[in-house]
């Protein structure tokens, strides 16, 4: 079956081989940080893409890249299979209106001195315009109502310091839905929540991808909410994609030595990059990142040929893909074995958000 099984619908926004180096502070330096190198991913309407990986590989930087609050450094964004580089403030405005991003911290988010009539007011005329009165308030009632904020006159008046973390969130959640937008864009968006009540979040994103048919991509550590909500798991080590496939394919039988690792450490990354460190070597670093796969100096199955080249994306089943040698027939390809008894065991986790 063709992947068109999977995905009937073209691309709401997609990358194309989307990089960002960073350049590194210092007189006449020319070393960069390789952010994100040959990124290609595609959001659909009423999906939800989750992209995992640890502190640093990358994530945060693809999302800024596609809200397009900083340039690639190469790559294309297309939005409905056109170039959406926005060029000029209105440009930049119209795309923002279809693509919204929501952050970790609904803390910093929202600004401590404007209600949420002011903050969700603001938004709904930047994007729909001047809207006045009954118009106005019935606006507001919507987007408190789409959030679950009920009733929605007990919360409308409210500053940021009134309300709990997590209501926050949907506040911050409704002012994206303002713009009416196509995508959301949502970097790690319970991680800072009590644990308590990280669910209801992403309940609620589940039921805006459900009812709106937005396109959601979810940035998270934690691959075990990757698998309760996206649709699509991505994912990233040290700025390069290593496998991609369904969330459930992806979390239950990882194919990518990281991801197994990944997977077997979950749910604290610390212990991950604690164990990763103390068996490996260190985390890679990015001004010179290991030649070929950037996972090779940690991997305990890699050969010359993981160390010489860059290993693409191939399809290692239905729909998946990984990043890996040990799926090639190339000649000095690694005979990939049990990352279990290489790296110790520890059971999984079923559950998984509290
Ligand atoms: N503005 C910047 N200038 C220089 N380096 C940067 C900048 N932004 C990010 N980086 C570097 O790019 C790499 C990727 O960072 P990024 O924040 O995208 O990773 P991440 O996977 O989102 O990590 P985290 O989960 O900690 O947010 C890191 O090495 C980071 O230090």
């Amino acid at each position: 079956m063709s992947n068109e099984a999977h995905e009937p619908e073209s691309p709401v926004l997609q990358a194309v081989r989307l990089s960002k180096h960073f350049p590194v502070r210092g007189i006449r330096s020319k070393d960069v940080v390789h952010a994100v190198d040959d990124v290609d991913l595609e959001l659909h309407r009423g999906r939800v893409v989750a992209l995992v990986g640890e502190s640093g590989s990358g994530k945060s930087t693809i999302a800024r890249l596609l809200a397009q609050l900083m340039p690639p450094t190469s790559g294309t964004i297309l939005l409905h299979g056109s170039d959406a580089t926005a060029r000029g403030r209105r440009a930049f405005r119209r795309y923002v209106g279809r693509v919204q991003m929501i952050f970790q911290d609904p803390f910093g988010s929202l600004n401590p001195v404007h209600t949420v009539r002011y903050t969700l007011t603001r938004s709904l005329r930047i994007h729909r315009g001047r809207l006045r009165g009954h118009e106005l308030e019935a606006a507001l009632d919507e987007l408190l109502d789409r959030v679950q904020l009920r009733p929605t006159e007990r919360y409308v008046d409210k500053y940021p310091h009134e309300l709990s973390g997590g209501q926050r969130q949907r506040v911050a959640i409704a002012r994206a839905l303002a713009a009416n937008p196509e995508v959301l864009l949502a970097d790690e968006p319970i991680s800072m929540l009590d644990v308590s009540i990280r669910l209801g979040i992403l309940n609620l994103l589940k039921d805006l991808r459900d009812r709106l048919r937005i396109a959601i991509l979810y940035i998270t550590h934690d691959i075990a909410s990757a698998r309760y909500f996206a649709d699509r798991t991505m994912v990233m080590y040290a700025g390069r994609v290593v496998e991609t496939g369904d969330s459930e394919s992806v979390t239950q039988d990882p194919r990518h030595p990281y991801t197994q690792l990944l997977i077997r450490s979950a749910p604290d990354p610390d212990d991950l990059e604690a164990r990763a460190h103390g068996a490996r070597g260190e985390a890679p670093s990015l001004v010179r990142p290991p030649s070929g796969c950037r996972f090779n100096p940690r991997c305990p199955f890699a050969t010359d040929l993981c160390r010489a080249e860059v290993p693409p994306l191939e399809t290692v089943g239905e729909g998946r893909k990984a990043a890996c040698w040990g799926y090639s027939d190339r000649d000095g390809r690694p005979e990939l074995g049990s990352v279990l008894e290489a790296f110790g065991e520890r059971p999984t986790v079923e559950e998984p958000v509290a």
